[in-house]
């Protein structure tokens, strides 16, 4: 199972994020064959505007806050939350802390001025995507959703992670190979197994070919670290 990050990992910042051709193409060929999950701190409502034509076996989107799969829909978080939630959201307009709410998460970009005043946050845990924030239930994250994800589907089989950023460390400390993309992090570089030689859905999309190629064999993982 290939569990992919979304933005500067499938998609490049330098094309506004919006997925190119060919990179959704490959990934709905592997898909086909594998199961293949993208895995984002995005909202729903950006899968159309930014992964047109994108066909992912699933995703799971708000950072691990829901799951969708075929036409099922699993949030992964409880009742609680929204009454924390709104105490949260009157927080951030008390400081005037500027912030967009998702179905499940708060989202706070730009965010690093405000580390400081967000990490008094106790309610919540606050999770980064390089300059911007998170605000999520303590128990919501990109590994505990994969980890949510294996045993809704009964899945035994080795897991792939790909990610650059720091919301990708849960997602690798549940992984059994991590891979980073030429321009993660150097934090998440130097957790992967596998830095790749090109940029975001390059990347990707060269890793992919290997795999359905036959170079690297999705069953036999762990696999020598080939690198670095
Ligand atoms: O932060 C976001 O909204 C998206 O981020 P991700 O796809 O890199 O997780």
């Amino acid at each position: 199972m290939v569990l992919s990050d979304f933005d500067r990992t499938l998609s490049s910042d330098r094309e506004s994020f919006i997925l190119r051709e060919d990179v959704a193409k490959i990934v709905n060929y592997f898909s086909a064959k594998y199961l293949f999950f993208v895995v984002t701190g995005r909202e729903r409502k950006y899968i159309n505007i930014l992964a047109r034509g994108l066909s992912p076996t699933g995703w799971i989107i708000e950072n691990g806050g829901i799951i969708l799969i075929k036409d099922k829909e699993i949030k992964l978080t409880d009742e609680n939350w929204y009454s924390i939630r709104e105490k949260i959201i009157k927080k951030l307009d008390k400081e005037g802390i500027p912030y967009s709410v998702g179905e499940v998460i708060i989202y706070v970009n730009s965010a690093f001025e405000n580390k400081r005043k967000l990490e008094e946050i106790v309610e919540a845990k606050v999770e980064w995507n390089r300059n911007d924030a998170m605000i999520m239930p303590h128990n919501v994250s990109k590994g505990n959703a994969v980890l949510f994800l294996k045993s809704y589907l009964g899945f035994k089989g080795k897991t792939i992670g790909i990610g650059d950023s720091q919301n990708d460390i849960p997602l690798f400390n549940v992984v059994d190979l991590k891979v980073a993309v030429a321009n993660a992090l150097p934090e998440i570089k130097s957790m992967a197994d596998i830095v790749l030689d090109k940029e975001d859905g390059e990347g990707v999309k060269d890793f992919l070919l290997r795999i359905l190629n036959g170079e690297i064999n999705i069953d036999s993982l762990p696999i020598k670290r080939f690198s670095k």
